[in-house]
């Protein structure tokens, strides 16, 4: 009986796969003429064939000549790359990224199709302009940037309106929210509504590397004030100019939104983005249990943070059972920095069984030094990494990062402070004395000018032998004579998008840890040892797609096993248990979408 159900399944999937690979499945729309070439989800531009111009009122509406989707492609690229050679030699960087930037949403406003197949084929040259550090410098700048608004902007005077409200969104179907607050855009504090940038950022992410359908995606602002006084006195700025809501207040304003965004999609899943640390926490703790959602600063960056974390104990040539004996020094008690030691600590668990000692290596610091017991009004997030000052001789409450460095001397230094510039030249030569055989440098603040090192900083004063990562992208280092001190981009992107795609196609309730570890494990499994021999201890981004399929086919499996999987479409929680690991994979990379112009249909 069990054999003869996995047998049909697999037929299934097999015609599945056949059908889906040799015939674009039609799009039905409602729309017709103009309206169609106004609509960036299916417009064709210049790429609409004879027949549909027939069909769907469209002739006459563009020039004659026919142009192929490769043709479009070729003059997209072609422009893009006159830009970028005329701007090269311009010294004000942030004009040009933001010319470039300017020139990819416009496409992303016309031509979602084009848009993100461009993305996908070029998504080394292109991330880093629709992701940090790009976007951080379009938040800053939204308010002149601002042409056509993309999402939905809930803010404190929907309330007691949002249930009907959401049903302004234009699609019938939503997968994937990205929700953020504005409180914390990268390492840029409050930019209130202007913070929007941020989700629509994550979910172009999603589409490039998870495949989900850009017309299931849905970015969304809650705008509940701003505490940014230059922003509250702003003239152009576009959100509430209202100080933020706070407590219950705040709290009740989130609830209504969660609701209403359940009624209408009930197996939407909702990721938390750059929330300030307090609602971080408090909001992941009061929904974590009750609907599919999970926050990508705590607990997406905990999981690529750890993959790294392993990745420097075998680029040190040691066994992994070692990793509970690193000392890591961290930098920044907010919610990346608190997420990356709790992992990090449950890690320490599984490998020793030690509860009692699973932190005992880990130091962690706040903008006001070390943080020992001795500290006055310690966030109860941060207690279990707080220091008894006995510790190690002379270690006391309130040390300076050299101070501590010196002391402890530690193998990594892991940067989530937000402050450029903390891991100074003094504190890099410290780590270089600190004795360890490969010290590891994780600046990972973003965006670019918020990270606590650059990498050229890190090789010239730690040494050439070190280990780097950094949360927004720098050029690999020449260190002569041929050699090269490989960069890495320690960033949540290398998780978050398996975690929503596993989550979606197991068709999970919530998002467990096991789900979580699953997803950091598979990523740290990824890398050869000839990489991490190297210090290479991410895959290139140029392998995103293929990374987040293995991701989301580890959280799907999770999901199973934990009991949490509901199902997707027409696949129950049955068939995925019996699918073998490369069958979930398999799976998986049938489900992510690719862009192809689909032939258009219209409903009568
Ligand atoms: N690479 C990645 O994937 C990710 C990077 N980040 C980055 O991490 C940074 C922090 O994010 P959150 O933890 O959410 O912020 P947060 O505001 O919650 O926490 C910042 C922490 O840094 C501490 N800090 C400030 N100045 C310091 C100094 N001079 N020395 C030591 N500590 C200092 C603060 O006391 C606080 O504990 C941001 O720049 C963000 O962009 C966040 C998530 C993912
Ligand atoms: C990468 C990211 O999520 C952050 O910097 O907040
Ligand atoms: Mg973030």
């Amino acid at each position: 009986m069990w054999s003869l159900t996995k047998f049909v399944a697999s037929r299934l999937s097999r015609s599945r796969r056949f059908f889906s690979s040799v015939i674009p499945r039609p799009c039905i729309i409602q729309k017709r003429g103009a309206d169609i070439l106004h609509d960036p989800w299916i417009n064709k531009d210049t790429g609409f064939p004879l027949t549909e111009r027939n069909r769907l009122g469209l002739r006459v509406l563009l020039p004659p000549r026919v142009i192929s989707f490769e043709q479009q492609y070729a003059r997209f690229m072609e422009s893009y790359r006159s830009l970028e050679k005329n701007t090269v030699s311009e010294s004000d960087t942030s004009h040009v990224a933001l010319a470039k930037w300017r020139i990819l949403n416009r496409l992303h406003d016309r031509n979602e199709t084009l848009y993100f197949r461009v993305l996908i084929d070029n998504i080394k040259d292109f991330a880093p302009i629709i992701y940090t550090p790009t976007v951080g410098l379009v938040c800053q700048n939204y308010s002149g940037l601002f042409r056509r608004p993309r999402g939905m902007y809930f803010s404190a005077k929907d309330k007691g309106e949002m249930m009907s409200m959401i049903y302004n969104w234009p699609a019938q179907m939503v997968d994937m929210i990205v929700l953020t607050d504005g409180s914390r855009i990268l390492g840029l504090g409050d930019l209130g509504v202007h913070g929007i940038g941020i989700p629509i950022g994550k979910l172009d992410m999603y589409v490039a590397a998870a495949g989900l359908n850009p017309q299931r995606i849905l970015p969304v602002m809650l705008d509940v004030g701003t505490n940014n006084l230059k922003l509250i006195e702003d003239p152009l700025y576009l959100g509430l100019r209202q100080p933020r809501l706070e407590g219950e207040e705040y709290l009740s304003t989130i609830d209504e939104f969660i609701e209403a965004v359940l009624t209408r999609w009930p197996k939407a899943i909702v990721q938390f983005e750059d929330f300030q640390m307090k609602w971080a926490f408090e909001t992941l703790k009061r929904y974590r249990e009750r609907f599919c959602m999970f926050n990508d600063d705590i607990q997406g960056t905990a999981g690529v943070a750890l993959a790294g974390l392993l990745g420097t104990v075998r680029a040190q040539g040691r066994s992994l059972d070692d990793f509970p004996n690193q000392k890591i020094v961290v930098v920044g008690a907010g919610s990346a920095g608190l997420g990356v030691l709790s992992m990090a600590v449950q890690a320490v668990v599984r490998m020793t069984g030690n509860a009692e000692t699973a932190a005992q290596k880990f130091f962690l610091l706040d903008k006001d030094g070390l943080i020992t017991k001795e500290r006055k009004n310690l966030d109860p997030a941060a207690v279990p990494f707080a220091k008894d000052p006995g510790l190690i001789a002379g270690l006391r409450d309130g040390d300076s990062l050299l101070e501590v460095v010196k002391k402890v001397k530690p193998d990594v230094l892991l940067g989530l402070s937000g402050v450029g510039g903390v891991f100074n030249e003094e504190v890099l030569k410290a780590l270089r004395e600190s004795g360890s055989n490969r010290p590891a440098i994780f600046a990972m603040s973003n965006p670019t000018m918020n990270a606590e090192c650059t990498a050229v900083e890190a090789f010239k004063h730690a040494g050439e032998n070190i280990v780097f990562a950094s949360g927004s992208p720098f050029e690999n280092v020449q260190l002569g004579n041929g050699k090269v001190g490989y960069v890495n981009q320690a960033n949540n992107m290398y998780l978050f998008p398996g975690i929503g795609l596993g989550a979606l196609l197991s068709g999970a309730c919530i998002i467990t840890d096991d789900m979580l570890q699953a997803a950091a494990e598979c990523l740290a499994s990824y890398m050869t040892d000839q990489d991490i021999e190297k210090g290479i201890l991410y895959p290139s981004i140029n392998s995103i797609r293929d990374i987040t399929a293995k991701v989301g086919a580890s959280v799907v499996r999770a999901a199973v096993a934990e009991e949490v999987a509901e199902g997707y479409g027409k696949v129950d929680p049955e068939e995925l248990a019996y699918m073998s690991k490369e069958e979930t994979v398999e799976y998986v990379r049938r489900n992510m979408w690719y862009p192809n112009y689909s032939p258009l249909v219209q409903k009568k």
